[in-house]
């Protein structure tokens, strides 16, 4: 049977990269998807945007939602101090396989937990099921018509406190215009914008950091 595209990323990863060093999975990640087939990872260019938000806020508990090949799940892990974790949520199960695999060679699978569910499903149980209490730091990097509704479902499920960090990818391509009405527009967020480029192309896109006020 064929092999995915993401598979063939991992094998990349598997042949070329050093296990258990986070930072030669990303950038053997970066190569391969600027030279071979380009994926929809946040890359290098809009990594380092979410490398400084990541380290400012610090953060003790992180969510991610969108993990795909887990890239950026290894770019957040490898920053966390020592006892944070990140929570990453996948909805598609052939991704979430990838990046379990991606996570454990980079050896960051002690500061990561992968869910594997629609985050609709998953942001509701994380009090009760995964023990959260609030969030630090919350990555936004799914289906864009969902960053609107799951902040929304944050704000209602209590998991963000004041000076909580949220940081949204592509608010320009392939775009997140419902999204930047809602939170620039809200009393409660106080919004930054990023301007960068697409991963692995030279066009032109964003990230947006919104701390939540309480
Ligand atoms: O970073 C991203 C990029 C794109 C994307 C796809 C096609 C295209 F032409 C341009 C951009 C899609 C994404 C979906 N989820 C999360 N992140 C994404
Ligand atoms: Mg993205």
């Amino acid at each position: 049977m064929n092999q995915s595209k993401e598979q063939r990323i991992l094998n990349f990863v598997l042949q070329n990269a050093v296990r258990g060093d986070p930072c030669s999975v990303l950038d053997t990640i970066d190569k391969y998807c600027s030279q071979k087939e380009w994926a929809m990872n946040v890359g290098n260019e809009k990594g380092l945007i979410l490398d400084k938000t990541v380290e400012e806020a610090n953060p003790s508990v992180a969510l991610e939602l969108g993990t795909y090949c887990g890239y950026s799940a290894v770019r957040i892990a490898r920053l966390l101090k020592a006892g944070a974790h990140l929570l990453t949520v996948e909805f598609n199960p052939e991704f979430a396989a990838i990046a379990k695999q991606m996570i454990e060679f980079a050896g960051v699978q002690d500061k990561v937990k992968l869910l594997e569910g629609p985050s609709e499903e998953i942001i509701p149980q994380l009090k009760k099921k995964y023990e959260v209490d609030t969030l630090d730091f919350v990555f936004l990097d799914h289906w864009k018509d969902r960053y609107t509704p799951d902040t929304i479902l944050l704000q209602e499920c209590n998991l963000l406190r004041k000076g909580s960090v949220l940081l949204a990818d592509n608010v320009i391509v392939p775009g997140a215009p419902e999204f930047l009405n809602y939170i620039r527009n809200n009393p409660h967020f106080q919004c930054t914008n990023y301007p960068s480029r697409l991963e692995y192309m030279k066009v032109e896109d964003a990230m947006e950091k919104a701390v939540f006020l309480g």
